[in-house]
């Protein structure tokens, strides 16, 4: 359990962390969220004892990173996967890591063979791509056998049999009544993996709730349309001021439209449909909107806010 109150970070002009208060909670993968700059490493840095606070505090099982005994038993994080001496074996690196806190070689093994790295556990870990350096990481992350993790994007660099694998791997942690605290900036990802989401932005708590519930409060409204011949419909629409999107052959999602209305617009155009159904949100959708007054490094040209449409600019609310 990870218990955050008034938790402040400045760097100079740059309030990097706005007085967070939070709890996440043990048997939950916890998904973090946030723009670029939003906070997410500088909470966790707090969290693991790496960076210490303006103001508040970050505890761990309800004491600070630096009073826990044999911390590793605690808690394993991965923040920075390269973050590991280049000359060492992926083996030697872990063994160093086990005797500082008396866990034995045969423990050493165990996670290795955990992360699929036992053909390489003697090559120097400075050869090792992206994928292979997030592995190791969670392997010195498992070595204590920690109740917590904190992990930082840990699916950065994995190829997809990687990413299916942190996904099992943290919801087998969770369910075994560990907390699991996890950054990412893939929300698909974090769709099917976190049971909780905090989001921040520019340092604020923006949403603390069940992944659910973030989902359902959305005011992103869309309308599936499966028709053969749509084009009279689509052109209907776009008179209104709808937004079309053209999925598959003869599918469309219309957004800024309400389905009864999508539905009497393509009555008076003659077009037969084959399917009128209103469309969920996903959690991609959930987060832009929960995040998009706290974007501070915004492309020049981003794509178009599909919620940011008549139908969708009522009923807004936070989780
Ligand atoms: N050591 C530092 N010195 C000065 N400013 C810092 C330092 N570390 C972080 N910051 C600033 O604090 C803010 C939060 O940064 P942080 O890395 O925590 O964000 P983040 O949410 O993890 O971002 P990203 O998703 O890009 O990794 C940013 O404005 C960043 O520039």
């Amino acid at each position: 359990m990870i218990t955050l109150r008034g938790l402040t970070k400045r760097y100079g002009d740059t309030l990097a962390v706005d007085s967070l208060d939070l709890e996440v909670r043990p048997g939950l993968v916890t998904g973090f969220l946030g723009p670029n700059g939003a906070g997410k490493t500088t909470t966790m840095r707090m969290v693991l004892g790496l960076d210490r606070p303006t103001a508040g505090t970050a505890l761990i099982g309800g004491r600070p990173y630096r009073e826990l005994d044999r911390p590793l038993h605690h808690v394993g994080a991965v923040l920075d996967a390269k973050a590991v001496h280049p000359g060492r074996s992926a083996r030697s690196h872990l063994l160093a890591l086990a005797r500082t806190h008396r866990i034995p070689g045969r423990r050493v093994d165990e996670v290795l063979e955990t992360v699929g790295l036992e053909s390489v556990a003697r090559r120097r870990a400075g050869t090792f791509s992206l994928g292979m350096s997030q592995r190791l990481g969670i392997a010195a992350a498992l070595l204590g056998d920690p109740e917590l993790l904190v992990l930082d994007e840990p699916v950065n660099g994995l190829d997809p049999d990687g990413v299916l694998w942190v996904r099992e791997l943290m919801r087998s942690l969770a369910a075994e009544g560990r907390t699991v605290f996890v950054s990412s900036h893939l929300m698909s990802e974090m769709q099917q993996t976190a049971d909780r989401l905090v989001a921040i932005g520019r340092g604020s708590l923006l949403a603390d709730a069940p992944l659910a519930e973030v989902i359902a409060n959305s005011a992103w409204t869309a309308v599936r349309v499966r028709a053969p011949h749509p084009e009279d419909l689509v052109s209907a629409l776009e008179s209104e001021g709808a937004g079309v999107e053209r999925v598959g052959v003869g599918e469309l999602v219309v957004t800024g439209a309400e389905m009864e209305r999508v539905g009497e617009l393509a009555h008076r155009a003659g077009v037969a449909l084959h399917e009128l159904s209103p469309r969920a949100a996903s959690l991609e959708q959930a987060y832009r909107e929960l995040t998009r007054d706290s974007v501070q490094y915004a492309s020049p040209n981003p794509c178009p806010d599909p919620s940011a449409t008549p139908a969708a600019s009522s009923n807004r609310s936070r989780a």
